[in-house]
This record gives C-alpha cells, structure tokens and sequence, in this order.
C-alpha cells in the first residue's frame, strides 16, 4: 500500500511563501479531496510531490520514496496537473503511445486507457483539434496508463460536460475501491463532496484541514432539522411552547435550530400535523468550507462602495 507523505514542507518563491510547514498524509483506498482558495498552494504541493519544484525545506515522498528515485515512475504514479501541457500536433494515440514507450509500459494499455476515458473513438485525431474536455480525458488517460497505485489529479472536472462530470465520479470511486492512493483537488464542492471521503484543505499555504469528510461536515454544522407541513402556523405555535424558534424560510420549509428530527416528529404526531417533509440539517461541503477559508482567502472580491448605486 503505497501512501504519499508530505513532511514539514515548505517552498518560498523569492520572498514569497506559497507553501508553509506542510505536513500530511494521504492514504490508499480513500479519495482524498485537496481544497483551498486561488493561490493556497496545493498545485505547487503536487509539484513538490512529483519532484517538479524543489522544495525550500521538508520532505515529500510516495511509498517512502522520494518521486525521483521511484523506478518506472509513471507506473508508480499518474498524474494530470496541466491539461494543455500535450503536444497539439501529436495525435491522442501518439501522445499515449510515446509516454508508455519511454517508461516501459506495454503499447497495448494505450487503447485500454483510449476506451476507459472514452476517447476510443477519437485517438487518431490531433490533440489540437480536442475540446477542453477531451484534453482533460486524455491528461486522466495518461495518467492512469501506467495502471499506478497512486493517482494526483489537479482540477479533473475543469471542462467536462456532465456526463463527463459522473464519470469522473464513478472513476475517482472505483480507483479508491481498488485500493490506490487518490488525491484530486478542486473547486467544485459538489463535486467534491460527492466522491470525497477525506479532505485536506489548504490556506495561504498552511495546513487548515486534515479530516474525513463527514468529520469536517459535523464538525462544522450548526444542528437542527428542516421540514415542511401544510399545517405550519399550529407546529409553529407547539414548537414556541416548548421552547423551540422556529423559523420560516423562503421556499415555506421550517428550521428548528437545536433539534433532532425524532423530538420534531414526535411532536409534529402529538399535536396531529402531517409532516410532508423532515430531515436533519447538515452544512454542505460549501458551506463548511466557505466559513472555513472567509479569512484564509487571498483573493476575495470586495463589494464596491459604489455597489448598488447604479440607477
Ligand atoms: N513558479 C512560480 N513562481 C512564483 N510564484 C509562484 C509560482 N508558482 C506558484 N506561485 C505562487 O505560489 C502561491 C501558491 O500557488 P498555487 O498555484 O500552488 O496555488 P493553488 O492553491 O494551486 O491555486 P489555484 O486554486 O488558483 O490553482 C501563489 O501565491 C502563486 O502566485
């Protein structure tokens, strides 16, 4: 089982930091979702990790190692950071074909990744020629030809369509479900939420988060539950009694701070309303996040003064 170990690291470019004392592991069989606003160092991380940047101090090293001392690396490791970086003359199947070559893949694994991203039917077209999508199929393509244990995607989604958006999904899961190491970041929080079952987020360089994800939604969810009845002014009144402030939203749903769904319903039955709707509340990924990172972003727009003054 082959983990990545990010130890102390720490990378100044000049006499700016842009990743600091960064210490984490990211463990096989789990995808693990990589967050933090523009610029909070998680693409100079994996580069760190795949031995592209040098580090200004710390470690990082995958199954122990660090990535340039691995044998046959792509095999090892499969990594998409910059979807355009292929070359646009070179067809799809050329372009697989050179990198298995070079790192002593078999040629055949080239139509198996063509299929499995589902470029089967595109691979003798120039890469020049491909949408944005199909450049992002043909990074994850590349990245998985070596068939590695560990897999570090940066932005996966950026440009598919949403079809293209569940697989992805359906990939990220299925390569955690075989064991291999995932690390995927994003901005996308459904997304991420979605496929993630651990996150690390990032901010201005720092370690901010280091938990499975659905530690990181509890911890940060205000409890309560919403619901929904055709009877809310009697609930209302029996909640007010009992010490309850419920409080009506826009689309006519209720929440009860501070309450289980079991005191709710229990109550909703004693007084007789019919809910036609109950769930306990929990934050979404967005919103955990973003009351996480409100202080920690570098590049937050700001209202204008004169924001609201336009006739
Ligand atoms: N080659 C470089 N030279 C100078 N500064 C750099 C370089 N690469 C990254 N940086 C700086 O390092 C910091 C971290 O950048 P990085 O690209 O790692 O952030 P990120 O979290 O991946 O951001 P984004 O979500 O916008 O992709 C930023 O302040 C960036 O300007």
């Amino acid at each position: 089982m082959t983990s990545i170990d990010v130890h102390d690291i720490t990378k100044d470019y000049g006499t700016a930091r842009a990743v600091d004392h960064l210490t984490f592991s990211v463990r096989p069989g789990r995808v693990t979702g990589f967050l933090g606003p523009n610029g909070a160092g998680k693409s100079t991380t994996m580069r760190l990790v795949l031995g592209l940047d040098r580090a200004t101090g710390g470690s990082a090293t995958i199954g122990g190692q660090p990535y340039a001392s691995l044998g046959n690396p792509l095999r090892r490791v499969g990594a998409l950071l910059d979807a355009q970086a292929a070359h646009g003359s070179r067809t799809a199947r050329n372009h697989l074909l050179a990198l298995a070559t070079s790192n002593g893949i078999a040629g055949s694994r080239v139509e198996e990744v063509l299929m499995e991203v589902g470029l089967g039917s595109v691979g003798r077209r120039r890469i020049k020629t491909f949408s944005l999508g199909m450049r992002q199929r043909l990074g994850i393509a590349a990245a998985l030809l070596g068939d590695p244990e560990v897999v570090m995607l940066d932005e996966p989604s950026n440009g598919l369509d949403p079809e293209g958006i569940v697989w992805i999904r359906e990939l990220l899961r299925k390569l955690a479900c075989e064991g291999r190491t995932v690390l995927v970041s994003s901005h996308l929080m459904n997304e991420t939420s979605s496929f993630a079952d651990h996150l690390i987020v990032l901010g201005k360089g720092r370690l901010l988060v280091d938990m499975p994800m659905r530690e990181f939604l509890a911890s940060r969810s205000r409890p309560g539950v919403q619901l929904r009845t055709r009877d809310g002014t009697r609930l209302r009144d029996a909640l007010i009694r009992k010490g309850h402030e419920p409080v009506r939203g826009d689309d006519g749903r209720w929440t009860v701070h501070g309450a289980t769904a079991e005191e709710i319903g229990a109550l909703a039955a004693s007084e007789g309303v019919p809910l036609l709707e109950l769930v306990e509340k929990q934050a979404t990924l967005e919103e955990a996040y973003l009351g996480l990172t409100a202080t920690e972003t570098e590049f937050a727009a700001t209202s204008s003064p004169t924001a609201g003054q336009e006739a």
